[in-house]
């Protein structure tokens, strides 16, 4: 199948890969988890049996593994028109999804210093694609890039210029296809263009950030040099006071423990010394514990306040929208939020919102609502192939 066009999401330690056709439906795809661990294991979506991977899979080697795998099965003959790649961070350098050359691998080694746990797994992504479909095109696409239109007054740092100018410290944003995504989707269930629609986009997944979105184009969003400011995330803590840095390094804590502490030790895994995953602490929490729910608490009060912080970029609010595995599947974690936001009018409507929009088309702010919510499923492998697609045809 000549048209096919393959997505590749290589995570810290997971990847996904999704199959579409020439009319952008997905019509495979498959998850490989735990990789480089001795229990590594990948699936077909929609089939409990699990591909036979070597034991301690690397990315490389469960990415061999589907594509096999897919071509055994018939979903993939031939060879796809283009490979599209998310990759994490595009630094300064890619405004745009790109076509992948050798100098192109080497600019995103360069930004893998600000990325660490997505960069260099993107990059190993990229390289077992192209050596596995040396001849076709590969896309990459970036989360940066939908925040390039981002102020100057909301990417700049009070920090010394040089800063900026000398290291590129500034605040980049991530997560973008993901965002881009609701910006086009929320616009379609509100009847109008996306150029004339403005939200607030809240993607919470293991990453979580929120996006202000003025008419279709991103002019504030949480995350910033790196992914680990804003929002409180699974194991990573958000924002903190930077003088903690000098802090734990009086109490001999190293600057490479601290970074690692607030990127892999913190977060919800971090408050509730149980989990970074959000479904488990809901479950904890309605068992009487006490940490999950402080956990909880922290994580919607935080996203909460970044609503409010979010409206200082927008002239007008046109929905609420919340996505990603957390923002998508609870309830409670969008009810909880909420609560903190009836100054600003919003307000959910229990049945609807208890139901994730299905009847509603998405909509679950109650008719009192000053503004409408939304719940909407991300697509960032639909958004990947599409530019993968464009760029390949170009
Ligand atoms: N029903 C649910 N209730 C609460 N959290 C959920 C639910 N379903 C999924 N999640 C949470 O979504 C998060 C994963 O989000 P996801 O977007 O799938 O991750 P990733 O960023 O790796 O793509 C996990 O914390 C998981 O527990
Ligand atoms: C940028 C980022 O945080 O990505 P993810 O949510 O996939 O970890
Ligand atoms: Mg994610």
């Amino acid at each position: 199948m000549e048209e096919s066009i393959l997505v590749v999401n290589c995570g810290s330690s997971s990847l996904k890969l999704a199959l579409f056709d020439q009319k952008n439906r997905k019509i495979a795809s498959a998850l490989a988890e735990k990789l480089n661990n001795s229990d590594a294991f990948a699936r077909i979506s929609g089939d409990d049996n699990p591909v036979e991977l070597p034991a301690g899979a690397s990315h490389e080697q469960a990415l061999q593994a589907l594509v096999n795998e897919f071509r055994n099965r018939q979903l993939l003959t031939g060879t796809p028109k283009a490979i599209g790649h998310r990759v994490v961070h595009g630094g300064e350098t890619f405004r745009e999804a790109v076509l992948v050359d050798d100098a192109t691998e080497q600019a995103i080694e360069a930004c893998a210093e600000l990325a660490p746990l997505h960069n260099p797994v993107n990059l190993a992504g990229i390289r077992a694609m192209r050596a596995l479909f040396p001849d076709r095109p590969h896309a990459a696409v970036f989360d940066t890039a939908y925040h390039h239109t981002l102020p100057e007054r909301a990417y700049r740092y009070a920090l010394p210029e040089h800063c900026y100018t000398q290291w590129g410290i500034r605040r980049y944003g991530f997560h973008g296809t993901s965002h881009y995504f609701m910006a086009r989707e929320a616009a379609r269930l509100l009847g109008k263009t996306p150029a004339t629609t403005s939200i607030i986009s809240a993607h919470l997944g293991n990453g979580c950030s929120i996006t202000a979105i003025r008419d279709g184009l991103s002019v504030d969003t949480s995350m910033g040099l790196t992914p680990l400011e804003g929002l409180v995330m699974g194991t990573r803590s958000g924002d903190v006071d930077p003088g903690l840095f000098d802090y734990l390094a009086t109490r001999g804590v190293s600057a490479t423990e601290a970074h690692r502490m607030l990127n892999n030790d913190s977060g919800l895994l971090g408050l509730s010394g149980q989990t970074n995953d959000m479904r488990s602490l809901c479950e904890l929490a309605d068992h009487g514990h006490e940490p999950s729910q402080l956990a909880i608490d922290v994580f919607c009060f935080r996203l909460a306040r970044y609503v409010g912080a979010m409206t200082a970029s927008l002239a007008q609010l046109d929905a609420l929208v919340f996505t990603g595995g957390i923002g998508e599947n609870s309830p409670r974690i969008r009810q909880e939020t909420v609560k903190h936001l009836g100054l600003l009018g919003i307000e959910l409507d229990t049945g609807l919102n208890r139901d994730h929009g299905r009847m509603s088309d998405g909509f679950v702010s109650s008719p009192d609502s000053r503004f409408p919510v939304l719940v909407i499923p991300t697509n960032e492998e639909l958004v990947i192939a599409q530019e993968a697609e464009r760029l390949a045809s170009a």
